[in-house]
C-alpha cells in the first residue's frame, strides 16, 4: 500500500474563523504534512458584538468592505501574537462570507499577503479556490487532517469525525488505507446546519449568541413535523461529496417562527441532529465511533440527540485525547504544511474535485 513520503517537520500555526462568527481560533501543530508529531499552544480571540455585527453584515456578499477585511486580518494577527511558542508557517483560512461551488465561486475574506507582512512569517491561504476551479465543492477540507488524526490516535477500524460548528461536516475514515487521496480512504461532506440556526434564534429572541449547554432546548419539545419537513430539502437527495453555505437552510429557521423559544430551540437542535443521523447513511461501513469536535459538543442536548440517532459510540474528541475546540485551526496548520510540500489537500472523495489537488497560495513577507 502506498504511503506518503515523510518530510522535515515544522511548527505551523493554523487559523480558523468559522461560520458561527464567534471568533478566531489559532493552534500550533508540529508536522511534515503527513504525520502529526505534536500539538502546541493555542488561543481563541473572540469577536466583540460590534465586530460580529460587521461580519454578519457581510454574510452572503462576494466583496466585503475594506473595514471588515481589515478586522479579519487584525483579529488573526492579534490571535497569532498571543501564541507563546515560535512557528515557521501560518495556515490562514480567512472568513467565509459566501459559498456557491456549483457556480464555481467561494469567498474567504482576508488577504494572506497582508498577514505575512504583519507577522513576518510565510502564510498559506486561499485554500478553497483551486479545488472549486477544478470542479470540486471546495469544502470540507478538514478530511485530510481527519485521516492523519485517525492514524495519530491509532484507530484500526473506520471512525467518523463530526464537526458541529455553524454548519456540520462529517468525515468517515478508513485508517487502513494509508494514502488519504486513495479511493476508499475517506468519505466526507457537510451534514447540514449545525449551530448556526440555533445561534440566530438565540440572537433574535434572547439577545444571546448561543444556547449555552443546550439548556433552552432541553426545556422544549421538538416539533418533529418541522424536522421531517426540513429533511425534505433537496440537499439530502444529493450523494456526497457535497457542501453548504451557512444560510442555505434559512427556510427551516422561519418554520419555527410560531413556536415558543424553548420549542423552537429544541426543534432546531433536533434538526441539526437529524441531519447527522441522515448523513450516517452515507458511511460505506459502520464506524466504531463518532468523535465530535466543534462548539456543538458543549451542547448537552445536542449531544444526547446525536447519540440517540446514531448506532455506535458518540463522544467528544477529548475521549481520544484531542482538543475539539482547536481541531479546525489545527487542520489548517496541517493543510498549510501539506501545501508547502506540494501534497494534495483534497480528492474526489472529499470534495468531488476532478483529481487529487493541492490548494492554497503562499505569500512570503518582503525583506
Ligand atoms: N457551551 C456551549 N453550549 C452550547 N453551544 C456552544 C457552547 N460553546 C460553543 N457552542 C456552540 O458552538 C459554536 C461555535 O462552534 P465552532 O467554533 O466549532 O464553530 P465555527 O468553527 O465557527 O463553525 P464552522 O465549523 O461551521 O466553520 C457557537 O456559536 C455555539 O453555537
Ligand atoms: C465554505 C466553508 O467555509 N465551509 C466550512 C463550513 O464550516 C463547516 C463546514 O461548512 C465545512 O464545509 C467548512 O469548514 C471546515 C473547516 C472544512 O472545510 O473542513
Amino acid at each position: 500500500m502506498r504511503h506518503e513520503a515523510r518530510g522535515e517537520p515544522i511548527w505551523v500555526a493554523g487559523c480558523m474563523s468559522g461560520t458561527s462568527l464567534d471568533g478566531v481560533d489559532v493552534a500550533l501543530v508540529h508536522t511534515d504534512g503527513v504525520e502529526i508529531i505534536a500539538f502546541g499552544d493555542s488561543h481563541f480571540r473572540a469577536y466583540a458584538p460590534a465586530e460580529q455585527a460587521l461580519l454578519r453584515a457581510a454574510l452572503g456578499t462576494w466583496d466585503a468592505p475594506a473595514q471588515t477585511v481589515e478586522l479579519i486580518e487584525t483579529a488573526h494577527a492579534e490571535a497569532l501574537s498571543c501564541l507563546t511558542e515560535p512557528f515557521d508557517l501560518i495556515g490562514f483560512h480567512g472568513q467565509t462570507f459566501n459559498h456557491d461551488p456549483d457556480n464555481g465561486r467561494t469567498y474567504q475574506a482576508g488577504d494572506g499577503a497582508v498577514l505575512a507582512e504583519v507577522m513576518g512569517v510565510p502564510v498559506v491561504w486561499d485554500f478553497r479556490s483551486a479545488d472549486v476551479e477544478m470542479g470540486g465543492q471546495g469544502a470540507p477540507l478538514a478530511p485530510f487532517y481527519h485521516h492523519a488524526l485517525a492514524r495519530h490516535i491509532r484507530a484500526t477500524s473506520p471512525v467518523v469525525f463530526l464537526n458541529m460548528g455553524g454548519v456540520g461536516n462529517l468525515t468517515w475514515v478508513d485508517p487502513a488505507v494509508a494514502d488519504p487521496a486513495a479511493q476508499g480512504a475517506l468519505v466526507a461532506f457537510d451534514t447540514g446546519p449545525a449551530n448556526a440556526p440555533v445561534n440566530d434564534l438565540m440572537q433574535a429572541r434572547r439577545g444571546k449568541p448561543y444556547d449555552a449547554g443546550g439548556a433552552l432546548a432541553a426545556q422544549g419539545t421538538p416539533d418533529m413535523a418541522i424536522v421531517a419537513q426540513g429533511l425534505e430539502h433537496s440537499y439530502f437527495l444529493k450523494m456526497p461529496p457535497k457542501s453548504l453555505d451557512r444560510n442555505d437552510f434559512n427556510d427551516v429557521l422561519t418554520a419555527v417562527d410560531d413556536l415558543s423559544d424553548a420549542d423552537a430551540a429544541a426543534t432546531l437542535t433536533a434538526f441539526a441532529a437529524a441531519c447527522v443521523a441522515r448523513a450516517m447513511e452515507h458511511c460505506p461501513a459502520p464506524p466504531t465511533a463518532v468523535y465530535v469536535c466543534g462548539g456543538g459538543r458543549h451542547n448537552a442536548t445536542l449531544m444526547a440527540m446525536l447519540a440517540a440517532g446514531i448506532d455506535c459510540t458518540v463522544e467528544a474528541v477529548e475521549a481520544v485525547g484531542l482538543d475539539g475546540d482547536m481541531l479546525e485551526a489545527q487542520a489548517f496548520a496541517y493543510l498549510a504544511a501539506r501545501a508547502k510540500r506540494g501534497l494534495p489537500t483534497s480528492a474526489p472523495s472529499t470534495t468531488g474535485v476532478a483529481a487529487a489537488i493541492g490548494g492554497g497560495r503562499v505569500s512570503k513577507p518582503s525583506g
